[in-house]
């Protein structure tokens, strides 16, 4: 039996792990997928190719602050040196224990919000809307600027070579609306999924992948409406649309991105890879070529011909090219 505690209504304790070196998480939980045995093809308990990276502010639909972005860093960073995992799914924790909603995120926390983005604060801060200016503005800790970082976390998940699946198990708004934009694929609960583009409502707003790659997805107008007249959506419509690739019950939402991760594991990870950046390519511009061809690079590197120059050079001899034909 599973000693884990209560992380989410949607989370199956016992197909995860928790992750050697991730306990001091405060803001996001960790998981490692393992298997229930036969019906998961591989011994019982045995790791299973995936990881749950989760936003855990239920009580604020999982709005995020400086911190929480830190650490959505650096476990999706921790996900991207993992050699043995495939695909990441990244959800939000709920229900609320407050009210029972649920949230998948709600973008920044507002209420943290300075003149020059999210900051950093106390643990003890009082951040209500009583507390004296100057007395807010003493508990922020001076020395760590207004943050944006979770524009760092979008580039994260675009860039590295792991399929990343959002499970929308409630609010997509504002910057969360965002990151499921910026993942490679997404599902989307169809009791407690619901869409709302709501950075211009409060003077904010995503002019990069959280506009110009939702328009990518599903049609200038349309994402200019969504941008626009920010109304809410549900998971019906956001599959309609291509905003999300499928809407499911919520009770099986992820069951549905683990079977997603269990088939991308079954595909060649340099197929995945290779794919991945090459799906980015055109719309990142250089910084999507440099990617491209750095694995591009890698797979050169392993031919004999790469390794012909890597050897001459070191053997301080002319490299003899004869045995490498110029294809065409
Ligand atoms: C998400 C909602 C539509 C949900 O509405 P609902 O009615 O279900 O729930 P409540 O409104 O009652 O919320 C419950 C509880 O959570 C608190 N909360 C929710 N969202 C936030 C939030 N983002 N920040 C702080 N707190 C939040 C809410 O106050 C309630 O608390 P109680 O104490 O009263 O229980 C609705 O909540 C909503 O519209 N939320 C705001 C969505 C929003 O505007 N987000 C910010 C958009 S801007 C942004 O995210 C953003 C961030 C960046 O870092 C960027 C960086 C660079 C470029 C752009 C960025 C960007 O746009």
């Amino acid at each position: 039996m599973s000693m884990l505690p209560f992380v989410s209504d949607t989370f199956d304790p016992s197909r995860w792990r928790e992750i050697p070196g991730f306990e001091g998480l405060k803001e996001v939980t960790y998981h490692r997928g393992i298997s229930r045995g036969e019906v998961d093809g591989a011994p019982a308990g045995t790791d299973l190719p995936v990881v749950r990276i989760a936003i855990d502010r239920p009580d604020v639909r999982n709005a995020f602050r400086p911190a929480t972005v830190d650490e959505l860093f650096i476990t999706l960073d921790h996900a991207r040196q993992s050699g043995d995992v495939a695909a990441v799914i990244l959800t939000g924790n709920g229900p609320s224990p407050k009210d029972g909603g649920y949230g998948f995120c709600s973008g920044g926390d507002q209420r943290i919000r300075g003149r020059d983005g999210y900051r950093y604060e106390n643990d003890n801060a009082d951040f209500s809307v009583e507390a004296d200016l100057d007395q807010r503005r003493a508990q922020i800790d001076a020395a760590r600027a207004g943050r944006l970082h979770i524009l760092e976390v979008q580039r994260l998940i675009r860039t590295m070579p792991k399929v990343v699946i959002a499970a929308v198990n409630g609010w997509a708004a504002g910057g969360g609306h965002s990151l499921n934009v910026v993942c490679d694929l997404s599902l989307a609960s169809l009791e407690h999924a619901k869409f709302m583009q709501t950075d211009a409502n409060v003077g904010s707003f995503d002019a990069g992948y959280g506009s110009a790659l939702l328009a990518r997805q599903c049609g200038d107008k349309r994402a200019r409406e969504i941008f626009f007249l920010a109304r809410e959506y549900d998971a019906t419509t956001a599959e309609k649309w291509g905003v999300v690739n499928e809407a499911v019950p919520h009770a099986e939402l992820e069951e549905r991105a683990l079977d997603y991760a269990r088939i991308i594991a079954t595909k060649s990870p340099q197929a995945i890879r290779m794919l991945k950046f090459a799906f980015n390519l055109a719309d990142d511009g250089l910084a999507g070529q440099q990617v491209f061809a750095g694995e591009a690079t890698r797979l050169a590197y392993m031919t004999d011909e790469a390794a012909e120059g890597r050897d001459a050079f070191l053997e301080r001899r002319q490299p003899d090219w004869s045995s490498y034909p110029y294809y065409f």
